[in-house]
């Protein structure tokens, strides 16, 4: 089984294309869900989040306010670096878990959407391909803006909370451009899948010829050992 991370930058269109994959019968783990699952109440995480920011993060059900410790961790680099350091431990275990799972249910690769894979680099070394989700800047800045309600100056900070995406873009084996219509993104995705899967089907076959061309080398060493006379 092989690892894919596919990232990109805050609301390039992540998700929208992991939707694809996932459609298409791969199998996929979202970072973001896990992230939201390990700070529910009663979790080793939500207890942290309180120990380190107070009670002014939680809404009235005990539940973390994610509007406010948003506002609150993508304005502050120093207390971003005190949320990932509780949050990040907990998720990547979950995410071991999940891609474990999906292991021994027989899958061939796994697709993990990870938004922070070249901010952290942690997890860079596990993945044989990398795919960002790229949308140019203006795109990015109106999709995000509309899509959390946020004014300009939130949404300019949410983007500089991470890597620029052209860094991304150089970092990467495979680039989806979404700065364009869906149904564009869409086919590319497909295509992208496609090859994926050929790669797949590459590694098999070349693992049989290296065997095949061992297995001759030593046919001829024995055949030569027998037939040449000895010293
Ligand atoms: C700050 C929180 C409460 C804001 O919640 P909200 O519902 O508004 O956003 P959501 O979780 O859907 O994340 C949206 C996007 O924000 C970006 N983002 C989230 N956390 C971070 C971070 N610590 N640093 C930079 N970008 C981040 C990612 O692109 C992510 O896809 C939440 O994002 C969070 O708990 N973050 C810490 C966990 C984390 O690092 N998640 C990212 C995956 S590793
Ligand atoms: N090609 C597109 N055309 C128009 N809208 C799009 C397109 N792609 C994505 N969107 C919209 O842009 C927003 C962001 O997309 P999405 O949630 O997939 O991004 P993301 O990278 O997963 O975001 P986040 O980093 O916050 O998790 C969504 O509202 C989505 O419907």
């Amino acid at each position: 089984m092989f690892l894919v991370g596919l990232t990109g930058g805050i609301a390039s269109g992540k998700s929208s294309v992991l939707q694809v994959f996932q459609q298409l019968g791969c199998a996929v783990v979202d970072v973001d869900i896990i992230a939201r699952r390990i700070v529910q109440p009663g979790r080793p995480a939500h207890r942290r989040i309180v120990e380190v920011f107070g009670t002014e993060v939680l809404l009235e059900n005990g539940e973390i306010n994610r509007k406010v410790l948003g506002d609150l961790i993508f304005k502050q680099p120093d207390q971003r670096q005190l949320l990932n350091a509780i949050t990040h431990p907990e998720i990547h275990k979950e995410m071991m878990k999940e891609t474990f799972k999906y292991f021994l249910q027989g899958h061939r690769y796994v697709i993990l959407d990870i938004p922070l894979l070249f901010e952290t680099k942690k997890l860079l070394r596990y993945m044989k391909h990398t795919i960002v989700v790229y949308c140019d800047r203006d795109t990015q800045l109106a999709r995000l803006m509309k899509r959390n309600g946020l004014s300009l100056e939130d949404a300019e900070a949410r983007i500089q909370a991470q890597l620029p995406l052209k860094d991304k873009v150089r970092m990467a084996n495979h680039v989806l451009d979404n700065s364009g219509n869906w149904g564009d993104t869409r086919r590319q995705a497909i295509l992208l899948h496609l090859r994926l899967e050929r790669s797949l089907e590459y590694l098999p076959l070349r693992l049989s010829v290296l065997m095949g061309l061992a297995g001759i080398t030593s046919l001829l060493y024995l055949l030569a050992r027998c037939l040449l006379p000895s010293p």
